[in-house]
């Protein structure tokens, strides 16, 4: 069987984190998203934070008029993000657990312990034509849960294999792995489109990659941090070659 194609979604949060860092206008996240398209990205991915630490709305908004790729809107259930989502109406919009005082997304969206709060916000979202998804934790009842509330996506949160990859930890990288493997093809399965991100980087993205049901994979602060070294379409360019031959 061939796997799908495999898309590259770029999450440019974090060149709007180096822009805030000044509170100016440079770098402007949207020439990120231009040049992410300019070299074959297939999607831009953004995460609208409650505390508005990296993207801010005005962005939403220009970054959407600047490129023709669709528009992934990371988002909290919350009616403040339902709104936003409803008035820029991204291509898709993937609804994250949020803390206030996290560094970084830390796990993914407890679905089975949430339905009656996700429900109308997901219902909301996919009656006015949003492609939902929810960023989960590769495990069998949060997928239950996604089948439940009707998504057409989940992605998986691929932070603790990443935590593993970083401490050499090969018992826990390979039982990640499975995990997420296993649950990619049980959402196939279930005719639920299985992506997959975060700390998502050159030396650990193959294994990941090759996971033939997965569809999309969201990349962002490595990308970003690479960027500095290399620029912005060399780093996407070879996220994409890497993930090409891992397929
Ligand atoms: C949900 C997720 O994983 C992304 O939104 C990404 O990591 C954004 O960056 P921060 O989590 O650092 O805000
Ligand atoms: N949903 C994950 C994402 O958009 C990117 O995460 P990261 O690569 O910035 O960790």
């Amino acid at each position: 069987m061939r796997p799908n194609p495999l898309r590259l979604g770029v999450n440019i949060d974090h060149v709007a984190t180096i822009r805030n860092a000044r509170g100016g206008d440079h770098p402007d996240p949207v020439r990120a998203a231009e040049l992410v398209a300019s070299v074959g990205g297939d999607g831009i991915t953004a995460h609208l934070r409650e505390d508005r630490r990296h993207i801010r709305d005005a962005d939403l908004k220009r970054i959407q008029e600047a490129t023709d790729l669709p528009l992934n809107l990371e988002m909290a259930a919350t009616e403040e993000m339902l709104e936003i989502a409803l008035k820029h109406m991204p291509h898709a919009a993937c609804i994250v657990p949020e803390k206030r005082e996290e560094r970084t997304t830390e796990g993914g969206l407890d679905a089975a312990g949430q339905h009656n709060t996700l429900a109308p916000i997901v219902w909301k979202l996919r009656d006015n034509g949003i492609r939902v998804s929810l960023f989960i934790e590769a495990d069998e009842r949060q997928l239950d849960a996604a089948l439940r509330l009707g998504v057409p996506v989940v992605e998986f949160h691929t932070g603790e294999y990443a935590h593993a990859h970083l401490e050499g930890d090969s018992e826990r990288l390979s039982r990640e792995l499975k995990r997420i493997a296993d649950m990619s093809a049980l959402a196939a399965k279930n005719g639920i489109e299985p992506h997959a991100g975060h700390g998502l980087t050159y030396e650990n993205v193959q294994p990941i990659a090759a996971i033939p049901q997965l569809a999309e994979l969201n990349i962002g602060h490595y990308l970003v941090g690479e960027a500095v070294f290399v620029g912005l379409e060399q780093a996407v360019r070879h996220m994409r070659e890497l993930m090409d031959d891992a397929r």
